[in-house]
């Protein structure tokens, strides 16, 4: 098993209250949009899939000017809420250095202006959760969660762990030699965290971008430098970077992973064809047919009328949120009564 800390220290204990019943602190998952291509069909099937997960919190898309309000009706009739943000683009003299198509990625880092929310669980929009992961909100304040990525693609080869051959998800296979110094920190895939919006942050985020040069993983790379000290790996079950497939198959029990990120290339499932190197793999095939089902599945699109129903069990609300069909930044659910 790879570093990192164990699961179970993750799964909500059965009679854990969540601060939903208790006090209010308002919490929400996030995902960025942009341009006017097929990434809003991501969205969808993330909407989606959060419902039929029973999350008991909205997905907030925060998205760029250059999607169409086609694109946005689609996501609020999604229970979507649509929050527009200004592009960030780091200085026009050094652009060279971030790989062409991140560079947009940047922008990502506007959610943590999004100060009315205290817990923020940010996805891409090429990930689907199969499995409930709202206890992730509950994880102690103070830190920046998320799962560790892999350096074995050739999307690394620029690096020097690529270049001998070290992946921090088989330390051992590998050593990193004294040579060269400390072996890097711990470094975490972007596509999905755990957060905490803060003016203060996003304040502190904007200005050290200012003074740093874009690099190839673009703010990916940036997030992993400004979070070092902060950064607590999760269990990649919270974010399966596909390559760990065929790279890590001993880090991986796919049974229970929660959260799949179709990052792989060629592993979009909206444009999923089959003939990139590793996507004629059968686990692929599965979990884009998994997406698909979700995606196509009309009875998790989302219904205004029932969106107030709430089912107590065991004393816990299960979704009770009306989302999207209220002006933002409105409150985006109201909390079930608690049973007890
Ligand atoms: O044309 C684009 C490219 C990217 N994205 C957003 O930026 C995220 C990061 O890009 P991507 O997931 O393609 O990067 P990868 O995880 O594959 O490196 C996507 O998930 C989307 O949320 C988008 O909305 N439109
Ligand atoms: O802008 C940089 C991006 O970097 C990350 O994707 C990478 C990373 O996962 C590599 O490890 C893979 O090799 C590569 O294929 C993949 O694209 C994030 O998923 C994405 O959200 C975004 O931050
Ligand atoms: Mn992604």
């Amino acid at each position: 098993m790879a570093p990192g800390l164990p699961v179970d220290s993750f799964s909500a204990p059965a009679n854990k209250v969540s601060s939903l019943t208790t006090g209010y602190s308002k919490r929400a998952y996030v995902t960025f949009l942009a341009g006017n291509g097929d990434y809003v069909k991501g969205v969808v099937g993330l909407a989606k899939g959060l419902r039929k997960a029973k999350s008991a919190y909205p997905l907030v898309v925060a998205m760029l000017p250059d999607v169409p309000e086609e694109h946005r009706e689609i996501l609020r009739a999604q229970g979507c809420i649509v929050r527009e943000i200004e592009p960030i683009h780091p200085p026009e003299n050094q652009i060279q250095f971030a790989m062409a198509y991140y560079v947009i990625n940047y922008s990502k880092l506007r959610i943590w202006n999004f100060e009315e929310y205290s817990k923020m669980v940010y996805l891409d929009a090429d990930i689907q959760v199969y499995d409930n992961i709202d206890h992730l909100f509950d994880q102690p304040d103070g830190y920046f969660y998320a799962v560790m990525d892999c350096f074995c693609e050739k999307t690394w080869s620029h690096s020097k762990q690529y270049s001998i051959g070290y992946c921090q998800q088989c330390p051992d296979k590998v050593t990193w030699p004294a040579e060269m110094g400390s072996p890097p920190p711990l470094y975490f895939n972007a596509g999905m965290f755990v957060f905490e919006p803060s003016a203060l942050t996003y304040k502190s985020l904007l200005e050290t971008l200012k003074i740093t040069l874009p690099t190839p993983f673009a703010e990916q790379d940036f997030l992993n430098m400004f979070f070092q000290q902060t950064y607590k790996p999760i269990p990649l079950v919270y974010n399966l970077v596909l390559a760990m497939l065929w790279r890590h198959p001993e880090n991986v029990e796919l049974e229970k992973v929660k959260v799949v990120h179709y990052c792989a290339a060629g592993s979009k499932p909206w444009r999923y064809t089959g003939e990139e190197v590793n996507m004629d793999r059968e686990d692929i095939k599965v979990l884009v047919k998994k997406w698909w089902d979700i995606y196509n599945d009309e009875s998790l699109d989302f219904k205004p009328e029932s969106s107030t129903e709430v089912a107590v069990a065991d004393g816990m609300p299960s979704r009770s949120l009306i989302m999207g069909s209220v002006p933002e930044p409105a409150i985006s659910y109201i909390p079930a009564p608690s049973a007890a």
